[in-house]
């Protein structure tokens, strides 16, 4: 059997230098993307997820270090990678999604150059040819008029627009793999339903593998095939999102899961 797997992660350990010493942010972080797949990572503030993508990109902070393990992408073991073909790899096979949209683009910008600056990176695209290919990348984040959204500029958007449009340009390359970093958070309900619709296309009609980071386990249960429950740095679960959201076998889980409901309870009191 052909082996699928895109980002094989094994026994990562990240420790960050302070004034108080060294810390473990990450420990013994073991987990597997297929193509096509959603992986979440849940798991409260300091857990280590953040850490965890940055580290994927080659990204860390200069006060924090890999010091044991193995990342590797497509069988490549990153790193073992010199800067430049780290680069090299974040450009051509990676793409990130953040929380906020708004500083990703850049304001003096229309979404229109953005995209063609991008994709000439990639493709030898003429001018037409590359907002042909906006164009699609647009529609397949379901929004409506892109012809008139790539003339726009940043700030002329929404923020579940804008968030779209942030996936639609990370997808325009085809990355194999896609890291989101709780790209719901700074969301309202009804533009974070949008996002979320957003990653169930790109599930059904992509081979990206998608790393999926939030702390709201809601978010995680709506789209990832894949979850790994995360607490100071460790995994505490894992498994089949449907098997560990179901049948919780950790009592962080479970407080996770009773967190939602409550959450789900008072805001039905509120309406
Ligand atoms: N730039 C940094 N320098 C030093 N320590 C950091 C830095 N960023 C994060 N840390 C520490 O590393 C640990 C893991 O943080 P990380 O940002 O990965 O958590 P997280 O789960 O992504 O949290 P959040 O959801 O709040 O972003 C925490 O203890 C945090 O205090």
């Amino acid at each position: 059997m052909i082996d699928q797997t895109v980002l094989d992660v094994e026994r990562l350990r990240i420790e960050v230098a302070s004034e108080r010493g060294i810390a473990q942010a990450v420990q013994d972080l073991s987990f597997k993307i297929s193509k096509g797949q959603v992986l979440g990572i849940v798991g409260e503030s300091g857990c280590g997820k953040s850490m965890t993508c940055m580290s994927i990109l080659g990204l860390l902070p200069a006060s924090a270090y890999v010091t044991q393990g193995s990342i590797r992408l497509n069988g490549a073991e990153l790193n073992a990678l010199s800067l430049r073909e780290r680069n090299c790899v974040r450009r051509e096979q990676i793409s990130l999604v953040l929380q906020n949209p708004m500083t990703a683009f850049n304001p003096l910008m229309t979404i229109g150059r953005q995209f063609i600056e991008t994709l000439k990176l990639h493709r030898s695209y003429s001018r037409k040819q590359a907002l042909m290919h906006a164009m699609e990348c647009l529609a397949e984040m379901n929004l409506s008029e892109p012809e008139q959204v790539l003339r726009q500029y940043p700030y002329e958007l929404s923020g579940g627009m804008l968030q779209r449009v942030m996936i639609g340009l990370a997808l325009s390359n085809k990355p194999d793999l896609l890291i989101a970093d709780e790209p719901t958070t700074a969301l309202d309900s009804r533009n974070r339903e949008h996002v979320l619709n957003a990653f169930r296309r790109i599930k059904a009609a992509s081979e990206t593998a998608v790393l999926l980071v939030s702390h709201d386990i809601e978010v995680i249960e709506a789209v990832a095939d894949s979850v790994i429950v995360m607490k100071q740095g460790k995994i505490v679960e894992s498994g089949s999102t449907v098997d560990v959201l179901t049948r919780p076998a950790h009592e962080y889980t479970k407080l996770l899961l009773d967190a939602r409901l409550t959450t789900a309870h008072s805001g039905n009191k509120n309406r």
